[in-house]
């Protein structure tokens, strides 16, 4: 018998741990020595662990409890874009080690700005397809019945229609995607409760879906691997995609193949990248987006414009390109950090800073976090001024950022709370003001203003300040900055002007200083 009980006949495997580190059999007296003062030294390093990390424990009790700063404000406001600032500023090695999650991210948004391009390409060819519209090379007139029936479409040509085919794997490619940064219960597709609920036209409901990650899921390790993987995926495919012999029907049914042979969803991106440039350069779908008042250049996730370099297959995104990635978020992501605070003898001081999800239906999950908080960053997009909120097409943003801030500033648990508002997304304010939006046909009460930068901004910041004085419980300072977060230099020089704003608060409170 190799094993077991003996007196009861039960054979019981041996414990592996014992077996591991019984002693040889044929141990000699020098050896046993040697064993037995490893062991001992083992013993003793075991021990200092243990006493580092009591010790460790004695001095976060004792030490000043971290500072906790909440992000709000509505969804695209800019939240996790200024998390992700706070990352960069303060961890740049962890940050820049995600490159490769965020690549396949940035690959999510750019398959998604090609599959609205193919829509409205689907929605100018039903046009054409109208049997009462004359055809064959005249312009057409979409008579589909949710908008459109006075649109008139330039037509598509056969090379149109053979760019649409070629490019259609994308579309599994985006399921692919999806698949890997949401497997069940760790996202949901919000659009398709929205499609339920509102009656928005099934194209818009298209354009509206748009993932969401929760932050319970650790979406980014998914994606670790695949970075070092596409390095070297040069070689070894037997396909030369730089051949122009190649022909359409030939690389679309490869592509249909290796979808299923590659993990990296990236190698077919890349395939694609000569195609996708050449459709969005196209003069005839930049004016039937432009008829169906489709700007993909100003939607979150934009990168239509760098097609070229982010479909390479050695494609590193850079910080710049990570913060523009865009990615919903659902749940709450907690980042820590630590900063020394040299003013004070060099106390090192921990943050905890908590992004949430914007949506209306995800901010009941805000208030269990107001009572802690030392610092509320409430983030408004003042260039949404001219948009409606995608949860309920009757609101407009500004105005729901405005309703927002006004429960927020009022909230009683937030009394004692130092609250920082960021106007955010100025470059695009900006470039409304100057491609002629007004600002007064969406804010009536801005009246006959002057529509430029300086009026309007400081109109909208005199607005905001005014509800904090009136509806705040107790007299607080406002303070307010206007931003561009994607922008880090910038960025990054008010978000140390924000952390000592909210450490000199907390000491003022904890009575350290007067
Ligand atoms: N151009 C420009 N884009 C911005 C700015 N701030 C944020 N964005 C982009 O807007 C998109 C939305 O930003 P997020 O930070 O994801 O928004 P959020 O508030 O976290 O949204 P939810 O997670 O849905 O609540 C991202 O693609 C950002 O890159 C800005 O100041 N300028
Ligand atoms: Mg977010």
């Amino acid at each position: 018998m190799a094993y077991g009980d003996k007196m009861s006949g039960v054979l019981t495997p041996p414990d592996p741990l014992d077996v591991a580190l019984r002693p040889p059999e044929d141990e000699n007296e020098e050896d046993r020595s040697a064993r037995l003062s490893a062991e001992e030294d083992a013993r003793k390093v075991s021990e200092m662990i243990d006493e580092e990390l009591k010790a460790q424990e004695r001095a976060e009790k004792r030490g000043p409890k971290p500072i906790k700063v909440l992000l709000l404000g509505q969804s695209e406001s800019g939240k996790s874009t200024t998390l992700k600032n706070f990352q960069l500023m303060n961890s740049p090695k962890a940050f820049r080690a995600e490159r490769a999650s965020w690549r396949a991210v940035i690959h999510l948004n750019v398959v998604r700005s090609i599959h609205n391009i193919l829509e409205a390409m689907a929605e100018a060819q039903n046009a054409q397809a109208q049997p009462s519209t004359p055809t064959g090379g005249r312009p057409s007139r979409s008579r589909t019945p949710s908008d459109s029936s006075t649109r008139v479409y330039p037509p598509l040509t056969a090379e149109h229609l053979k760019l649409k085919m070629r490019l259609s794997p994308l579309l599994q490619v985006e399921q692919a995607l999806i698949r890997k940064l949401t497997p069940p219960g760790s996202a949901e597709f919000e659009a398709t409760h929205l499609a339920q609920a509102s009656n928005v036209s099934y194209l818009e409901r298209i354009r509206q879906k748009e993932v969401a990650v929760n932050s319970l899921f650790a979406w980014k390790g998914v994606f670790g691997r695949l970075l070092s993987d596409s390095r070297d995926a040069d070689s070894g495919d037997g396909i030369d995609w730089n051949d122009p012999q190649a022909s359409s029907e030939v690389v679309s049914l490869t592509i249909a193949l290796l979808m299923r042979q590659w993990q990296d969803p990236g190698r077919i991106i890349h395939a694609c990248g000569e195609d996708m440039i050449r459709l969005w350069n196209d003069e005839t779908i930049r004016s039937l987006l432009q008829i169906q008042g489709i700007r993909l250049e100003d939607r979150p996730g934009f990168f239509l414009d760098s097609l070229e370099r982010v479909t390479s297959p050695r494609y590193v995104p850079t910080d710049e390109d990570i913060l523009r990635a865009r990615l919903k978020t659902l749940g709450i992501t907690e980042y820590r950090f630590s900063i020394k605070e040299g003013t004070l003898g060099g106390i090192t001081r921990d943050w905890r800073i908590y992004d949430v999800g914007g949506h209306r239906s995800l901010r009941a999950a805000w208030a269990p976090y107001f009572d802690d908080m030392n610092a509320i960053l409430f983030l408004a997009p003042i260039s949404c001024f001219d948009q409606t909120l995608e949860e309920d097409p009757t609101v407009n943003r500004l105005e729901d950022s405005v309703v927002l801030w006004k429960t927020i500033v009022s909230n009683p648990l937030l009394a004692k709370t130092s609250i920082v508002l960021f106007l955010n997304k100025v470059d695009i304010f900006k470039a409304k003001l100057e491609a002629g939006i007004k600002l007064s046909k969406y804010i009536v009460s801005y009246g006959n203003r002057t529509n430029d930068f300086d009026s309007t901004s400081i109109y909208l910041k005199r607005k905001f300040a005014q509800i904090h004085k009136e509806r705040s419980p107790e007299p607080r300072m406002f303070y307010c900055h206007f931003t561009t977060v994607t922008d880090t230099k910038s960025t990054q020089h008010i978000l140390a002007d924000v952390q000592d704003t909210v450490v000199v608060r907390s000491l003022k409170d904890s009575s350290l200083i007067s």
